[in-house]
């Protein structure tokens, strides 16, 4: 019976599902298509960035001895154009990003000068290195520029680009198949008849597959029918490198899921003690034409259960495949609870909305976390987490996973 099967600690069944993922391999690609892979290697700067001391300003180039007196310009340094060697006595004319001249070692803003007939009156007190930049202050050349593991968006693409990379090795994107159980499950663009409702866990969880790095494979709608359940489960496994079922994990008659699993494969474990999601099960399915074998990871049908199911298991099984820590770890923060609640035998993973305040971090949480109540995860920053039999008051801190990319 259901009751009499043990819930699993949330952390026991993350233990179990990652113990033996191992990182999938790793392949070239240009750089122009790597926003949101991982790195499958640490990249060595070639370079040093910036190439040369350069000015941060537009103004005047000069040696600081030469500060307070009045010199002739003699050259103009635009950003992109080699400089002359500058004497003592002279300064040049140097605009932000132009490459500072051999005998010159600082720069003043132009809005700090007179102009006179006899040249540019500076201030006095100019220290050496002032508003220049030096050679090799962002990146040295031979020093790590990024790790293996790193998640790739904008500012580690413009680092790739600053050394004049066009290709890197990244983690190959883990294939997952989607699909969707229960014969009341239409999609839409198809006519509603009585009892049925439209799939709305297929997309949601198509979208936060593809933000975690996955490739999400076509969808596949499976009918209450243990013959069939079996059969597309089977399918999946010989293409994908993570198979992800929603609904049918319960105890109810239509419920095929886990049985399949258990026919075709390994059901690792069943029923955790969370809210909610309780019934999520983790198992392989291994290939048939292929080697290897598949990973399962069944969520529950509510749509609240797979959405807080997808950040939970699905984030870390995928930054365990992408080998991306980033990925694998909700980030966690303390907040103050605009509320107060109760957690029974099962951690209560509650869906709130973050407010920065002056006085801190306060956590709103939405008014029904029924887990049929998706409206609930519309505004939702992140999760607060009230523990197995805990309680929290309002004004209390509490801690939250907060719903963020690497
Ligand atoms: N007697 C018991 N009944 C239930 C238990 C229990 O312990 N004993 N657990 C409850 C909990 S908690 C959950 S969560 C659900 C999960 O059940 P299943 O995973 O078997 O899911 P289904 O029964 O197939 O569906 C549940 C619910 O979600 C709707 N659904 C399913 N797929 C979709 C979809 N793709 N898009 C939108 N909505 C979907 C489905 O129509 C059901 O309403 O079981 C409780 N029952
Ligand atoms: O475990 Mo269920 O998702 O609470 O309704």
């Amino acid at each position: 019976m259901a009751d009499s099967h043990p819930l699993q600690s949330v952390e026991a069944a993350l233990a179990a599902m990652l113990a033996d993922v191992a990182p999938l391999k790793a392949e070239r690609i240009e750089c122009d298509r790597a926003a949101g892979r991982v790195l499958a290697e640490t990249v060595t700067a070639t370079l040093d960035v910036p190439p040369f001391d350069n000015s941060a300003m537009d103004g005047y180039a000069l040696h600081h001895a030469d500060s307070s007196r009045t010199l002739p310009v003699t050259q103009r340094i635009t950003a992109g154009t080699p400089p002359a060697p500058l004497k003592r006595g002279e300064c040049a004319r140097i605009f932000t990003g132009g490459e500072m001249p051999s005998g010159a070692d600082c720069v003043v803003m132009q809005e700090a000068v007179t102009l006179t007939d006899s040249g540019i009156r500076l201030p006095a007190a100019i220290a050496a290195g002032n508003n220049v930049r030096r050679r090799g202050r962002d990146v040295a050349m031979g020093s790590p520029l990024l790790s293996a593991g790193q998640w790739l968006e904008a500012a580690a693409l413009g680092h790739l680009a600053g050394q004049g990379i066009t290709e890197v090795m990244v983690r190959r994107r883990p294939r997952v198949a989607l699909l969707s159980t229960g014969d009341e499950i239409v999609s839409p663009g198809q006519p509603l008849e009585p009892g049925q409702i439209y799939n709305s866990n297929r997309p949601m969880l198509a979208r936060l597959l593809t933000r975690f790095g996955a490739e999400v494979l076509p969808p596949v709608t499976v009918p209450d029918n243990a013959g069939e359940t079996r059969r597309l489960l089977g399918e999946a496994a010989e293409t994908a490198d993570v198979v992800v079922t929603t609904g049918g994990v319960s105890v109810g008659e239509a419920d095929h899921v886990k049985a399949a699993v258990g026919e075709l494969g390994q059901l690792d474990l069943w029923r955790i003690a969370m809210r909610p999601g309780k019934p999520l099960a983790l198992g392989r399915l291994p290939r048939v034409h292929q080697t290897g074998e598949a990973r399962f990871v069944g969520l529950p049908g509510n749509p609240v259960s797979t959405f807080v199911g997808g950040w939970l298991f699905l984030r870390p099984l995928l930054g365990a495949l992408l080998d991306c820590p980033k990925l694998a770890e909700l980030p966690a923060l303390t907040a103050r609870a605009a509320f107060a609640a109760e957690a029974g035998p099962r951690r209560h993973f509650m869906r709130v909305r973050l407010e920065f305040g002056s006085e801190g971090i306060m956590a709103h949480a939405f008014g029904d976390q029924n887990s049929a109540v998706l409206t609930s995860c519309i505004e939702a920053d992140a999760l607060a987490v009230i523990p197995e039999r805990g309680r929290v008051n309002e004004g209390e801190p509490v801690r939250c996973l907060w719903l963020q990319m690497p």
